[in-house]
């Protein structure tokens, strides 16, 4: 399904708030945490449920920020539940150059490249082929995708410094978009010198208490706050405080 044209003054909100073109010297990538989530703070009606929130309009402001960025992020949780395509239908018609490369944290290898939507893209030129980050050696390698060995704090946290450190070494990749789920979202929040920026698409909905909730251990305070409202969403846009 195709896009609808983004708003004409979101690139103008955005901006701020986005990875610099190239020519950075910054030892780590950019880090954009974003997600859509609910007015009860939920980002799905429940676990490996997929949930549409943004409205259509928000649903291109994704897209155009996959355009802005290298890597897109996401944990097993959401690669299971949702069998996300994770490329970037904006821009050109010429194809989906600017899709960002998929990374996805799957420490116990349940997901599978072969037969998801990811790949079906990828063979259509349509998306990039993913990087798998793994604890131990794979116990078996997919075609085409490339598995990156990167130390957990336990068995399903990854050390998030040095994983950020690898994809820009390793993988030249200068900005990453995180887009969840809520165990990933609820421990970045709390990493102001890794987080470079915030945007919260929030919809004009509730979930219910059995939704899937971001909410961090602690409270965590907000700086050089911005809000666009749209048609039936809000988006936030804002960074850590404590971050640089
Ligand atoms: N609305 C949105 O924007 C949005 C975005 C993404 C996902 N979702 C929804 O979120 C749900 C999935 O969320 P979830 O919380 O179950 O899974 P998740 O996607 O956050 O994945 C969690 C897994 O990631 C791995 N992981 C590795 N290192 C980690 C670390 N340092 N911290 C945290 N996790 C780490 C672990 O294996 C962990 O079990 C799905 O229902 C999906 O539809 C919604
Ligand atoms: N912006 C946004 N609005 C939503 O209403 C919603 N549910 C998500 N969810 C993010 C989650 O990570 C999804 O898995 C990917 O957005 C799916 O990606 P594709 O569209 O398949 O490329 N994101």
């Amino acid at each position: 399904m195709s896009l609808q044209p983004l708003r004409d003054d979101l690139p103008r909100f955005l901006e701020p708030y986005l990875p610099q073109p190239s020519g950075s010297q910054a030892a780590k990538p950019f880090v954009t945490l974003t997600y859509a989530q609910s007015l009860d703070s939920r980002i799905s009606k429940g676990k490996g449920i997929r949930t549409t929130i943004s409205h259509a309009e928000t649903k291109t402001m994704t897209h155009y920020l996959r355009y802005h960025h290298d890597g897109i992020l996401i944990g097993s949780g959401t690669v299971l539940a949702d069998d996300p395509g994770l490329n970037c239908k904006y821009g050109s018609e010429e194809g989906y150059s600017h899709s960002p490369r998929p990374i996805v944290l799957d420490s116990r290898q349940q997901w599978r490249f072969e037969g998801s939507k990811m790949k079906d893209l990828y063979l259509k030129s349509q998306g990039q082929a993913p990087i798998v980050v793994v604890s131990e050696e794979p116990r078996e390698r997919e075609k085409d995708v490339a598995y990156l060995l990167c130390p957990y704090l336990s068995s399903s946290r990854v050390d998030w410094k040095t994983l950020l450190k690898k994809l820009h070494d390793e993988f030249d990749i200068k900005s990453i978009m995180v887009e969840g789920g809520a165990t990933v979202i609820n421990d970045l929040l709390l990493k102001p010198a890794l987080v470079d920026a915030l945007i919260i698409t929030i919809g004009s909905r509730f979930l219910g208490s059995s939704g899937v909730e971001v909410s961090p251990i602690q409270s965590v305070e907000l700086e050089a706050v911005a809000w666009w409202n749209g048609t039936a969403d809000a988006v936030l846009c804002a960074k850590l405080s404590g971050s640089k």
